[in-house]
């Protein structure tokens, strides 16, 4: 792959290998993913005798098979739309080579080095059943290089998911088994091309046996992978959107009454409806910058309507539905992690091999689809209580565009935020759309006329996450310099530290301490607009965002 191709950024902490997943038959959970592909956990698969014989057993299948010159898939036939040709048991062998030279077709960046290990995570455990006919010398390879540290390059695009995720696995594929040097892959940092790497490794090519070629390559695992690292993601930002708006909350001065389980629990008691209420009243505990009225008083006599606006009242009902969502993908994603997902599978104990097509990636195609379409619903509904932030009309008395310094009349404060906010919050719903119902009908001579598109789906997540991330920094930023402001009202200086919930209290101190704003009694986050400089500032909230670090061990609990 050529070297212009984008460099990974994430970075693999070899201080955290004492920690190990155990790959068999049991399952595997999307934590287990991110452990091996984020933070350096070794990847071990199993000494069991049964696993490891019914994978041998279905390499013997195989062989017995081609020996006898038996008609099966993509082992004794050609591929795809071409599965007419038949292959004679001396072609066998070159089949499965020609069938990764073939695929050598992506395009793109590449992907990351995260992705590309919970791929090969998953390649692995989708092995483990036994069923496909490859032999524990190849699976091992992508263990030891899961271990070392060694990811192939692979594109970012060259999937449709239908036949599974045959070109970039075909990567994957060309490196482990070293077939040729235009394979590249990331050394632990260092490019080098698949044989040195090999070499490095103490590992010789190895010449892939039949069927092995289509084993490692017709699946769903590099979309699934992708998927399962999203999917994390995801459930984080959806804490740290609760956080946000916690905090927002406080600086608009909203009441908690609309969280009361009565209306929840006892009126509606959908799950995450009820999770959504529970979490902003755990979150707003102890506030003194909220209008406390879980006893059911509704006196407020401020400017504004008794009762707040929907975006604060209806959060509950309108985030519910998100949280269930993203549980359910999630549920959808951890099955398809556990599957096998080639063709054709083989049933050792009856002696058969099946043809189907577990290849098909609807699932991962559609739940990616609707994470970022939640992703979506999440950044309208956080721009919406920006939007009341800055309106001194829907505020309750906060100063426009929450200027620190209004005796300085040319102070905008977070005017120019709130657009940049307003320029990704319609990227993010644009994220939102589907994908996978845009397949094309015709694909790889109509043999693949309906496909998921899931690959595409998973990177597009991929893409919604981190612009959310971005989103979120901004909303966080909002959010303190709102509860700055509102302390001013209520107490006469600046620094909230002393009335926010202590649940919001960390989510403040963190977010404060990221961008070197100590809380202070003098002056809000942002004094005057020229005191600081906000893309700094946002760049730095999301990058810890991005990296799980102190803003997030905040809402953990959440
Ligand atoms: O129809 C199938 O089951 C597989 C199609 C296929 C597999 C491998 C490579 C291809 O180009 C097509």
């Amino acid at each position: 792959m050529s070297t212009e191709l984008t460099k990974n950024s994430l970075s693999f902490d070899k201080m955290e290998k004492d920690l190990t997943v155990l790959i068999n038959n049991d399952h595997l959970s999307i934590e287990d993913v991110v452990n091996v592909s984020r933070y350096g956990y070794a990847a071990r698969i199993t000494e069991e005798e049964d696993v490891l014989g019914s994978i041998q057993a279905s390499v013997n299948y195989i062989e017995h098979a081609v020996a006898e010159g038996k008609p099966i898939y993509g082992v004794t036939s050609g591929f795809g739309g071409m599965a007419n040709v038949t292959i004679s048991s001396e072609q066998a062998v070159a089949l499965q080579r020609n069938l990764v030279a073939y695929h050598k077709a992506g395009a793109g960046k590449r992907l990351s080095n995260a992705d590309v290990r919970a791929a090969m995570l998953l390649r692995i455990k989708s092995h483990m059943k036994g069923v496909s006919g490859i032999r524990l010398a190849l699976i091992r390879r992508m263990e030891i290089f899961l271990n070392e540290n060694v990811t192939p390059y692979v594109h970012e695009f060259g999937s449709i998911g239908a036949s599974g995720d045959l070109t970039p696995l075909s990567y994957i594929t060309g490196c482990i088994a070293g077939l040729s040097e235009d394979y590249r892959v990331d050394f632990d940092g260092e490019e080098l091309n698949a044989i040195e790497a090999l070499g490095r490794l103490g590992l010789e090519p190895l010449s892939l046996r039949p069927k092995e070629g289509l084993a490692m390559m017709n699946g769903t695992s590099v979309m699934t992978g992708i998927a399962a690292n999203c999917v994390h993601d995801s459930k984080r930002l959806l804490r740290l959107t609760m956080g946000a708006h916690a905090l927002i909350m406080q600086g608009l001065h909203g009441t908690n009454q609309s969280f009361h389980p009565f209306i929840h629990d006892h009126c509606k008691p959908h799950e995450g409806q009820k999770w959504a209420a529970t979490s902003m009243l755990r979150l707003l505990e102890g506030s003194k910058l909220i209008r406390d009225e879980l006893d059911g008083s509704h006196n407020y006599r401020g400017d504004q309507p008794i009762q707040d606006r929907y975006s604060m009242r209806c959060l509950a009902q309108f985030i519910g539905p998100v949280f269930e969502g993203i549980e359910q993908i999630a549920r959808q994603v951890e099955v398809e992690m556990n599957a096998a997902t080639d063709n054709p599978l083989i049933d050792v104990r009856n002696n058969v091999a099946y043809h189907g097509g577990n290849f098909l990636g609807q699932h991962i195609g559609i739940a990616m689809d609707q994470l970022r379409y939640y992703q979506g619903l999440l950044s309208k509904h956080l721009d919406t209580q920006i939007a009341l932030l800055v309106a001194p009309e829907f505020s309750n008395g906060l100063p426009a565009s929450l200027v620190g310094n209004s005796n300085r009349s040319v102070n905008m404060g977070l005017k120019a935020v709130q657009i940049t906010a307003n320029s990704l919050m319609p990227l993010l719903s644009f994220y939102g759309n589907s994908l996978v119902d845009r397949f094309p009908t015709h694909a790889e001579q109509f043999n693949q006329n309906i496909n998921s598109q899931g690959f595409g789906s998973a990177n597009l997540a991929r893409r919604s996450v981190e612009i959310f991330q971005q989103y979120l920094s901004i909303a966080l930023m909002f959010g303190i310099q709102a509860v700055d402001l509102r302390t001013r009202i209520m107490e006469d200086h600046y620094d909230a530290t002393d009335y926010l919930s202590p649940a919001t209290r960390e989510l403040y101190l963190a977010v404060k301490n990221v961008i070197g704003s100590n809380p202070s009694r003098q002056r809000p986050f942002l004094w005057d607009d020229s005191d600081r400089n906000l893309d700094f500032d946002i760049a730095a909230i999301a990058m810890n965002i991005t990296n799980g670090n102190t803003i997030m061990d905040t809402v953990k609990e959440i």
